[in-house]
Parts: C-alpha cells; structure tokens; sequence
C-alpha cells in the first residue's frame, strides 16, 4: 500500500462482501440510477484479470505491467486475492479531495489499507445466505467449479466492524439491495452538499 493524501472534500464508499453476494450487481444498478451525476464516481480498477471474463468492467493488466505500475506508485492501495492483483487507481483521491463521491468494488482483508490510505470512507457490506452464493456463482460461471469453491472457504474477517459500516442484505431481488445503496450514497452526498 502506498500512502495518499486524505481526502477531505467528498467521500469514498467501499463495496465489499463475499463472493457472490453480488457487489458488482448491486453497483450496477445505482451506477444506471446516477448515470446523468457527474459527482458520483463508479472508480474502474486495475485488475490483473482478462477484459473479456465477464462481470465487472475494469482496465485489465498484465501481472508485469501491474507490478510496474504499483511501483510507480500508479496505485492508492493494491492488493491480492484468488490469484488476482487488483488495484485502486491513485487519482481517485484527488477527485474525492476536490468533493466527489467515489464508489470502489473492496476488499474484505484490504479494508485496513483502505481505511489507511482514504480516511474517513464509508463501507457497504452486501451479504446473500451461503446456499445463495454458491448458487450465484455457479450460474455466473466467470471461474471454474474448483475456483468457486475455493472463493465460498475463503477466510477472511468474519464481521467487519466500526461507525462507517452497513450492511446490505441481496438475498432476495436486487432492486430491493439496489435502493438500499442508492440511499446509502445519497445520503453521503447530502452530508457533504448540505450539512446538517
Ligand atoms: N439479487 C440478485 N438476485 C439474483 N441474482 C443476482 C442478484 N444479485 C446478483 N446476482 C447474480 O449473482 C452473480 C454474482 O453477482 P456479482 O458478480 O454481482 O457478485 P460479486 O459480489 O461482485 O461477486 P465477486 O466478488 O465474485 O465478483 C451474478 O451472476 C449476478 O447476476
Ligand atoms: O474476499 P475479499 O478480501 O473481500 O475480496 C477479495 C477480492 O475478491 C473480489 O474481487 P473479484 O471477485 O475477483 O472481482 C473483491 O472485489 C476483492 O478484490
């Protein structure tokens, strides 16, 4: 992780959650309802992922390139997961500095560095019961049976705590989880256009 500058003007919200749970779904959907807000930021990451492999739209690396870029200090926070590099471009803290609210797919184990490295961010946990996640992602078919399973045991921390969380259910339809985050962001943005 390399250090940034806190970011004091907007907010960063950080979507984080099991896999499965449908983070990127969830995203999705408030990324449709806020598509006309130049002040609300759904932040591509750097994901050393092929482009092509369904899901979420990122800017896909090589695992040289990616290392090139870390040490460049092209990152605001970089970690690894499932195999994977992935990476919060740096820029993104100069356009929260400058006010907006920027939306990021997280990570459970990175949220410490996260929080390190952006300050004061709000976090999203969207949760689906466990027989929902394996179903969920078999029938998204992104990885392999044997990746799958190896996502659904994978350890990380079981309760993710502090002032800054809520915890968004998508067990059910996602226009029911998706308003529920709509309104989570809503009201970051209102607490920095119009404090109480
Ligand atoms: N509420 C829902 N109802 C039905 N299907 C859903 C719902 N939410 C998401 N899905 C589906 O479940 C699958 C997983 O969703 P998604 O990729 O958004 O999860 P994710 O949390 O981003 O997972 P990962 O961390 O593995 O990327 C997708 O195929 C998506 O279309
Ligand atoms: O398990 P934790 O630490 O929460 O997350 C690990 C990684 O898995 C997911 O990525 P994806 O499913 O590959 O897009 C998250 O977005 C994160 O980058």
């Amino acid at each position: 992780m390399t250090a940034v500058e806190k970011a004091r003007g907007g907010t960063l919200i950080v979507v984080v959650g099991p896999s499965g749970a449908g983070k990127d779904s969830v995203m999705g959907f408030a990324a449709r309802h806020f598509a006309q807000r130049p002040d609300i930021l759904f932040v591509r990451r750097v994901i050393t992922r092929p482009s092509d492999a369904g899901g979420e739209v990122h800017e896909s690396v090589s695992a040289a390139e990616f290392d090139d870029m870390r040490q460049n200090g092209a990152f605001a926070v970089s970690w690894q997961a499932h195999g994977l590099s992935y990476g919060i471009p740096r820029e993104i803290a100069e356009k929260i500095a400058s006010g907006m609210t920027a939306i990021v797919n997280g990570s459970r184990a990175a949220l410490p560095a996260i929080r390190a490295a952006f300050g004061d961010v709000a976090v999203a946990v969207i949760t689906a019961d466990p027989p929902v996640l394996a179903k969920r992602l078999a029938e998204r078919g992104r990885e392999s049976e044997e990746d799958i399973l190896r996502r659904l045991s994978r350890q990380t921390p079981d309760v993710i705590a502090g002032n800054d969380v809520t915890v968004i259910d998508n067990s059910g339809r996602l226009d029911i989880a998706g308003r529920r985050f709509i309104a989570l962001v809503e009201r970051h943005c209102a607490d920095i256009h119009h404090p109480a």
